[in-house]
C-alpha cells in the first residue's frame, strides 16, 4: 500500500516535534511508512534541538517505504524555514502551503494513500496572502474538478462521538445569515454518504442541533429553526436520510443523548468542537468529509507554548494517523 502523506504544518508550532517523535517511536508503535512533505533541513535542525539524532532522507513518495526503516522520508519543499519555536515567520508560508499542495497532488495521483496534516497557524498564512479560512476549504479548492469545488465538511471525531460544524471559520455574527436550507441539506448528504462509505455505518442516524437557545423555543427565541432548519430536515427525510432535530444544543451532548446518533450536525464551530475537545482533546481527530481524498488531522493547533520543548502529546496525531489508515484500508 502507498505510504500516508504528512504535511509538516507550521514550523514554529508543535507539528514538526510530534512528527519527529512519532518517527522515533515507529517500531514501538508499529507505524506503517509515511512520507513528510516539508523542509528537510529545517526538520534536521528541529530534531537536533529536541535532542534527537534522526536521520532525514530527501526522497520521493515512491522511495519512502525503502527509506523508512533507517531515515525519516521527506519530500523536500524548497524554501527558507528558520527553526524558531513559538515565533511564526511569514517567510516560511510558501513551504507550508507548498507542502499541502504537493501532498494533495501525491494522494490524488495515488503515490500516497491519504493525507494527515499537521496544524497550520492561520494568522501567519493570512499575512502571507493565503486566502482560505483553513485546510478544509483549501483542500476543497485543490480537489476541484473542471473548476467545481466539492463541499468540504469538517468533522471532529472521537470513538462514537462525531460532530460537524455547519459553518466553520466565520465570525459568530455572520452565522445566522449563512445558515440556509441548501447548505444544511448538502452537508447532510455529504455526512450520510461519507459515514457510509468511509466509516462503514450502514444507515447513519444524524442529530441536528438548533441555533438558538432551546432550539428557538417554538419561535419565541429565534426563528431560524422554523424558517430554515426544519424545512431542511424535511427535505433530507424526503431523500431517505435518517435525521432528527432541531435539538437544543445544550442538552444534546450528554452521553446518553448523543450515543443515540452516529453524528451530530451543529450550527457553528464552537457548538461542534467544544464537546469533542472537552471529552477527548488528547485523542480527537479532525477529518474532512466530502473530498475525493482522505484527510485527517489532530484536533489541536500549533501550541506555540510547547513548540521545541518535546512536551507536546503525540496522541491526537497518532489517532489521526490511525483513522487515515482505517479510512484508506482496501485502497492500493
Ligand atoms: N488543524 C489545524 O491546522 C489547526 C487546528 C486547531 C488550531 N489551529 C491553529 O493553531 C493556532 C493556535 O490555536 P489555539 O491556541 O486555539 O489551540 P492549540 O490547540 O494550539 O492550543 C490550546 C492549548 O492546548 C495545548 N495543547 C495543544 N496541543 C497540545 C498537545 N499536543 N499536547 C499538549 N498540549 C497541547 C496548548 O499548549 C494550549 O495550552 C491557531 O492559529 C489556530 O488557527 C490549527
Ligand atoms: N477548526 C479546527 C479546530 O479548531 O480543530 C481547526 O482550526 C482546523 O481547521 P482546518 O482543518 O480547516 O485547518
Amino acid at each position: 500500500m502507498a505510504p500516508l502523506a504528512i504535511s509538516m504544518g507550521e514550523p514554529a508550532g508543535i507539528g514538526p516535534d510530534i512528527i519527529l517523535s512519532l518517527y522515533e517511536q515507529r517500531a514501538a508503535l508499529g507505524l506503517k511508512p509515511f512520507v513528510v512533505f516539508g523542509h528537510a533541513g529545517f526538520l534536521k535542525e528541529r530534531a537536533r534541538r529536541l535532542g534527537l539524532d534522526t536521520e532525514i532522507a530527501a526522497v520521493s513518495p515512491h522511495e519512502a517505504e525503502g527509506a523508512f526503516g533507517t531515515a525519516l522520508p521527506v519530500m523536500d519543499i524548497a524554501g527558507d524555514v528558520p527553526d524558531q519555536p513559538g515565533r511564526p515567520n511569514g517567510g516560511a508560508a510558501p513551504v507550508v502551503i507548498g507542502a499541502i499542495e504537493e501532498a494533495v497532488a501525491a494522494v490524488t495521483a495515488g503515490t500516497c494513500s491519504g493525507l494527515v496534516t499537521a496544524p497550520i497557524h492561520k494568522g501567519a498564512l493570512y499575512e502571507a496572502g493565503f486566502r482560505h479560512p483553513g485546510h478544509t476549504e483549501f483542500l476543497a479548492a485543490l480537489c476541484a474538478e473542471n473548476g467545481v469545488e466539492p463541499l468540504p465538511v469538517m468533522m471532529l471525531a472521537h470513538e462514537d462521538l462525531r460532530t460537524v460544524p455547519l459553518t466553520i471559520h466565520v465570525p459568530i455574527k455572520d452565522v445566522p445569515g449563512l445558515i440556509s436550507v441548501e447548505l444544511i441539506l448538502e452537508t447532510l448528504r455529504v455526512m450520510d454518504r461519507d459515514l457510509k462509505a468511509r466509516f462503514g455505518i450502514v444507515r447513519p442516524r444524524i442529530a441536528v442541533a438548533g441555533l438558538n437557545p432551546h432550539a428557538g423555543e417554538g419561535g419565541a427565541i429565534g426563528r431560524e429553526e422554523i424558517e430554515t432548519i426544519i424545512p431542511a430536515l424535511e427535505a433530507a427525510r424526503n431523500e431517505g436520510l435518517d435525521v432528527v432535530g432541531p435539538l437544543p444544543g445544550d442538552t444534546l451532548f450528554f452521553p446518553r443523548h448523543w450515543r443515540q446518533y452516529d453524528a451530530v450536525l451543529a450550527m457553528y464551530h464552537d457548538q461542534a468542537l467544544i464537546p469533542i475537545k472537552t471529552v477527548a482533546f488528547d485523542a480527537g481527530v479532525n477529518v474532512t468529509l466530502g473530498l475525493p481524498i482522505v484527510r485527517t488531522s489532530p484536533d489541536h493547533g500549533t501550541a506555540f507554548d510547547l513548540a521545541g520543548t518535546g512536551k507536546a502529546s503525540t496522541s491526537s496525531f497518532l489517532a489521526a494517523i490511525a483513522m487515515a489508515h482505517q479510512m484508506t484500508a482496501g485502497t492500493p
